[in-house]
């Protein structure tokens, strides 16, 4: 037991061991974890999630403060190198979202992060860790992991490795950069399709992307002047924006094809980015069902399960459906990265996730 200050963890330092097996590993048992002990297919972790809080910061909107509690029990980090243990953490996770941010004079992020890690037996603050990569890590993991399940699995157990697919960015902030990355590093995309309200910012990220997966991988990576330009050929979306006013509607989408959205973004009200009319002939996914109670009020459709408990039961869509996963950000998601994080860099040497 230590009786000594938190060690604090810098951005820097949790850059370092960022990788996407760590993540991806973390939030899937993260996922899976906050589903109920009663499912069918129950698994062996367990997490307490109570509601998140949300503070005004100010009576102007846009500025909000959020606390993010968590307890995973019971959960394996499943490292190449991780002898196989039990894990059990206990985090909270302290989030500003400042949506004026990034056009401050100096630019600052939108949102803003600290991960509080605490021992799991004794409740002492152990460790105190930036956490604003480490969200933008998770969300886009939580993305990763939703699209795998609920769009890939859908065509059989080897389509992440063998479809090729189209993919749309609605928002090319820090959410919608790392997507299009990961995407591309991730899946066979044939085509990735950028928007961004100041065109700028996609015509940025275009330049940055074709440097490496036009060459390496052949995705043809365009730059569009709408939101139904970017989607209206794709089989994946990814909307991350602050926007109050739906950017796509049901004729911004292919009609009668498979098509997977995930709706990362709008800050307060997470379904605005979305037309109701998609929602109504989707099926909805969401990360967390006690979130969605209390965020989702007024989601124009029902929610059909968890993303984790499609990890369990494998009950996918049917090929032809539309998907959305309602993404809100849960944190226990944070809780498990948090832990991965820390145990990679109390490693003595850096493994190769
Ligand atoms: N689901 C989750 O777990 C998380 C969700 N978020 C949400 O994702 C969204 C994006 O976050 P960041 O990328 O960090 O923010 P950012 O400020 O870096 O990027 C936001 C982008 O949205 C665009 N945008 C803003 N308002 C718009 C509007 N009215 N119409 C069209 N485009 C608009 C901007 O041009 C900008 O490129 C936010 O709503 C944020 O709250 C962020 C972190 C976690
Ligand atoms: O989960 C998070 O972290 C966030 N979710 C919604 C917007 C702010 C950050």
């Amino acid at each position: 037991m230590s009786s000594g200050l938190p060690t604090y963890y810098n951005a820097d330092a949790v850059r370092e061991v960022l990788t996407w097996p760590l993540v991806n590993k973390a939030v899937e048992s993260a996922l899976v974890a906050i589903v109920k002990e009663d499912h069918k297919m129950p698994s062996s972790s367990f997490a307490f999630q109570p509601k998140r809080t949300f503070t005004a910061c100010g009576k102007e909107p846009g500025k909000i403060l959020l606390t993010m509690p968590a307890y995973v029990g019971n959960y394996k980090l499943k490292s190449p190198r991780d002898p196989g243990e039990v894990e059990y953490t206990v985090a909270c996770k302290l989030v500003t979202s400042f949506s004026g941010n990034p056009r401050r004079d100096l630019p600052l992020p939108s949102i803003q992060a600290h991960v509080l890690l605490f021992d799991y037996q004794t409740g002492q603050l152990s460790a105190i860790m930036e956490g604003t990569d480490l969200t933008t890590w998770r969300t886009v993991s939580a993305s990763l992991v939703a699209t795998k399940y609920l769009y890939f699995r859908r065509f059989g157990a080897q389509a992440e490795q063998e479809r090729n697919i189209n993919v749309a960015i609605v928002g090319c902030g820090v959410q919608g950069q790392l997507h299009a990355a990961a995407f591309c590093a991730h899946f066979r995309v044939r085509q990735l399709n950028l928007y961004n309200r100041t065109q700028a910012k996609a015509q940025d990220l275009a330049y940055q992307l074709r440097q490496k997966f036009s060459t390496e991988s052949g995705t043809q990576i365009n730059v569009c002047s709408s939101p139904n330009e970017a989607c209206h050929d794709a089989d994946i979306i990814c909307i991350a924006t602050y926007s109050k006013e739906p950017l796509i509607n049901l004729a911004s989408l292919k009609a009668n094809q498979g098509v997977h959205i995930n709706a990362v973004g709008a800050g307060e009200n997470h379904f605005s980015e979305v037309a109701p009319d998609i929602y109504q002939r989707a099926k909805v996914y969401v990360d967390c069902y006690a979130n969605a109670e209390a965020e989702l009020v007024g989601l124009p459709a029902p929610i059909t399960a968890e993303v984790g408990e499609i990890i369990l039961d494998g009950n996918y869509p049917r090929e032809a459906e539309i998907s959305i996963f309602q993404s809100m950000g849960m944190a226990s998601e944070d809780a498990c990265v948090a832990q991965a994080v820390r145990y990679a860099l109390s490693l003595p040497q850096r493994f190769p996730y």
